[in-house]
């Protein structure tokens, strides 16, 4: 249990009984924790007291049972547990890692319920509050709408179709309009066993289906499942748009980000390299050239966080530095060369020294992306022949 947890990159604090776990949990900030592993039986708590414990300590609790009958799972669930997990196989294993890490995300991901009965939705949010998430209760859809603009954590919508002022259906198409399946999990819920309305809200843009009420499990399988689902589209979006030695954007992000973006009169596009590379890998290995390319990013990402940045690939960046006057935006690229001019990159016990050079065009929305780009080229050409570590732009600087 303990190697799983670590393998969740997450520390275990382990006892063997329910007074060693309230001495700990005591001494420690309930904060510290994410969530409590419970046996059903400890050697000073045979029924299921050490879970009660937890749960009391509003630490979202995930029981362990040796064998669960009907009666054993509906004690167990009684105690307002996140799971139970009974130990009969290895698996369970690998189920509980997965538990952990979904607890862990969950930390900061925002879930809206919208139900217009009290005491439905109450119940709702006291589940999900149990499973670690950010919950936002909604009573009418106008207040849905609004947390929802206003809530960019927000990755998963329960909606009741008990709403009076607007249907939920005409709300779940309300809620596309700004976030497909790909980025917003919409599950419709009813009490109504008969009927055709979660095909029709499925068929409106839910992207899942719950009939209310149904069991704890099923209630955690479709959420869990939705949002596996949102988190892995996320993962393969960023793995697909990014380089990934140095997790800047790659050149085909910076493209389509290009395309969506609204120009500033001082908006400066700028092609950089870095300066006899070639050396340093020679110098000191690939591993060492590798970790000055990281060194760059890094310092990419801290001097133009509100600009477009991204490694175009080898040893070139491309950046398009965003301002009202160009020569402001000139000054920051200017600032960074000279940066990079007195870094000491450290590796192994060794520094690592190296300089860019910059060719950099006014970005005019009019002229081709791949004519500016091959103009930055030019003005990158001309900088490394002027003996590099400098930045050539061309035509000059127009509001200055
Ligand atoms: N470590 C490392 N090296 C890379 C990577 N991609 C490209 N390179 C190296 O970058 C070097 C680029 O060399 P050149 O194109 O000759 O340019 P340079 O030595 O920087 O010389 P100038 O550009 O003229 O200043 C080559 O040695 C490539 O192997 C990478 O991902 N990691």
């Amino acid at each position: 249990m303990k190697r799983v947890i670590g393998k969740a990159q997450l520390t275990a604090i382990c006892c063997d009984s329910l007074t060693q776990a309230k001495q700990v949990f005591n001494q420690e900030s309930p904060e510290q924790f994410l969530c409590a592993v419970v046996d059903y039986t400890l050697p000073d708590a045979p029924h299921g007291e050490g879970i009660q414990f937890a749960v009391d300590a509003f630490l979202p609790t995930i029981a362990l049972t040796t064998d669960l009958d009907n009666e054993m799972r509906k004690h167990v669930l009684g105690f307002g547990v996140v799971d139970y997990i009974v130990k009969d196989s290895v698996q369970v294993f690998e189920y509980l890692q997965r538990l952990l890490h979904r607890l862990e995300i969950n930390k900061h991901t925002g879930v809206l319920v919208v139900d217009s009965e009290r005491r439905s939705r109450s119940a709702l949010c006291t589940r999900l509050t149990q499973l670690n998430f950010l919950v936002y209760p909604a009573s009418n859809p106008d207040l849905a709408l609004q947390i929802q603009a206003e809530t960019p954590d927000i990755k998963l919508v329960l909606v009741h179709d008990n709403l009076v002022e607007q249907s939920a259906i005409s709300l779940i198409a309300q809620f596309r309009k700004s976030a497909d399946a790909t980025q917003l999990a919409i599950i419709g819920m009813t009490d109504k066993r008969s009927g055709s309305i979660s095909a029709r809200l499925m068929k409106n843009g839910a992207s899942d289906f719950l009939y209310l009420p149904c069991e704890h499990e099923e209630f955690l399988c479709r959420v869990v499942q939705n949002m596996d689902y949102i988190d892995q589209i996320a993962e393969i979006q960023r793995a697909a748009n990014s380089d990934y030695l140095t997790g800047l954007a790659n050149r085909r992000y910076f493209f389509e980000q290009l395309t969506r973006y609204h120009a500033r009169a001082g908006d400066v596009l700028a092609l950089m390299d870095l300066d006899h590379f070639k050396r340093v890998n020679d110098n000191y290995g690939h591993d060492g050239g590798d970790k000055v390319l990281q060194h760059v990013a890094n310092l990419i990402q801290q001097h133009f966080k509100q600009d477009l940045t991204a490694r175009f690939g080898g040893e070139e960046f491309c950046l398009l530095v965003r301002d009202d006057k160009q020569q402001r935006a000139l000054e920051r690229l200017d600032a960074f060369r000279r940066e990079m001019e007195a870094a000491t990159i450290p590796y192994e016990k060794q520094t690592i020294q190296c300089t860019v050079s910059l060719g950099a065009v006014g970005f005019c929305r009019d002229e081709p992306i791949e004519q500016l780009l091959k103009s930055a080229d030019d003005n990158l050409y001309t900088a490394k022949k002027k003996g590099r570590n400098c930045l050539v732009m061309t035509p000059p600087v127009e509001n200055a």
